[in-house]
């Protein structure tokens, strides 16, 4: 646990980046400090770990008065990772991933060892490790500069814009494999962004600043998108934020409707006999669904049923309580060509079928029993 004492920065000019900051950050989970530019959330980052001193105020981590530690000592417990990954040039990637162990007194040849397998770990190949940063792309040097802040095993693990110089489908990435790492390792992670979608989606909790250095509201992403406290925030999490609270709502409200299915190589007849409502799906032998067909899609096709011959489009959405929004659902119902968005169970078979009003009427219904934005 990190926690923050009415903490203060005050600046040599006189700039107040951080004021009377009081914030806990949970163990083992992922805080994200997110605001506009120059609200102070690398500042607060940076007094974590002191490259940065409080003006006043306390910071603990797990207990401990940061100022009680040397440096040195404090930062062997924190992991620190920056945007361009900030990797050293002219060291090799398993160099510069062993470059703290091996300052630790780790030897050399262990400590090569291991920035092998914290390269499998952050979802390289080992190959890279034998290249330098400059030979690697963008978002694979941010996986190398996470790779080497994991390399002491440190609980704690400072993250100050690390996705922002990647692009979108990069970053998508990145964040994906952000998300699997914690689900394994459980690391106490403070992440500094700019972007409210970076840190809806990665964070257990988010704390928005605002500029003067002040904590605007500390909640859950769904809480921030149900209930923001005041305008700023609200104007901060955008304008789609009831729209984006859905993905924090469980599918599982949404009612299902069996769906009419067809095996792909079915003659043409049975699958004309098949449609409901004008249409059916397509399965493989697994019961995965492969696509459409209609009647006007069919009204051309003679034999059997073959891939080219179905009407593709639409996403799929878990219907599993767990992993199923209804944010999923309704996209899987506005992209459908049917207009009924496939609900797949664990294994990908089609599980059933859901059309946007049954997700407004289970909308409807959470709203009702609370904790969804009106
Ligand atoms: N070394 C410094 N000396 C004086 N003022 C500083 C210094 N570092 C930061 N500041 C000021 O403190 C305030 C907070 O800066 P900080 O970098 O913590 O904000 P930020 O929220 O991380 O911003 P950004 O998103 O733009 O990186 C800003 O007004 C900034 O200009």
């Amino acid at each position: 646990m990190i926690e923050f004492q009415s903490v203060t920065k005050r600046y040599p000019d006189g700039t107040v980046a951080v004021d009377a900051l009081d914030l806990t950050i949970d163990a083992g989970k992922i805080t994200v400090l997110v605001g506009p530019s120059g609200c102070g959330k690398t500042t607060s980052l940076r007094m974590i770990n002191r490259m940065v001193e409080a003006s006043s105020g306390t910071i603990l981590v797990n207990g401990a008065d940061v100022r009680a530690q040397r440096p040195a000592t404090l930062r062997r417990g924190i992991g620190y990772v920056i945007q361009n990954a900030g990797l050293f040039p002219h060291r090799t990637v398993v160099d510069n991933i062993a470059t703290v162990p091996i300052l630790l007194g780790t030897k050399k040849a262990a400590a090569r060892r291991r920035a092998e397998e914290l390269l499998d770990t952050v979802g390289l190949p080992r190959e890279l490790g034998g290249r330098y940063p400059a030979q690697l792309s963008g978002g694979q040097q941010q996986r190398v500069g996470v790779a080497r802040a994991l390399a002491a095993d440190p609980p704690v693990l400072l993250m100050d814009e690390p996705f922002s110089a990647v692009d979108p489908v990069v970053r998508d990435d990145l964040q994906e494999e952000l998300l699997r790492l914690q689900s394994e390792l459980g690391k106490t992670i403070v992440f500094v962004t700019h972007d409210i979608d970076e840190a809806i989606k990665l964070g257990d909790k988010v704390a928005v600043l605002r500029v003067g250095g002040t904590l605007a509201q500390y909640d859950t992403p769904a809480t921030l998108l149900a209930k923001p406290v005041d305008d700023f925030v609200a104007s901060f999490v955008g304008r789609d934020r009831g729209y984006r609270a859905l993905g924090f709502l469980s599918a599982h409200g949404a009612q299902i409707a069996p769906l009419s299915t067809v095996p792909l190589g079915s003659p043409v007849d049975a699958a004309r006999a098949a449609l409901e409502n004008g249409w059916a799906v397509v399965v493989d032998e697994g019961k995965a669904p492969l696509g459409w067909v209609s009647s006007t899609s069919l009204s051309t096709v003679e034999g059997e049923l073959r891939s080219a011959d179905l009407v593709s489009g639409g996403s799929l959405y878990a219907a599993d309580a767990k992993s199923g929004s209804l944010r999923t659902a309704l996209d899987a119902a506005l992209s459908s060509p049917s207009g009924i968005g496939i609900a797949v169970d664990s294994d990908g078979a089609v599980a059933g079928g859901v059309t946007a009003e049954s997700v407004l009427k289970a909308l409807d219904e959470a709203r009702r029993s609370g904790g969804v934005p009106s």
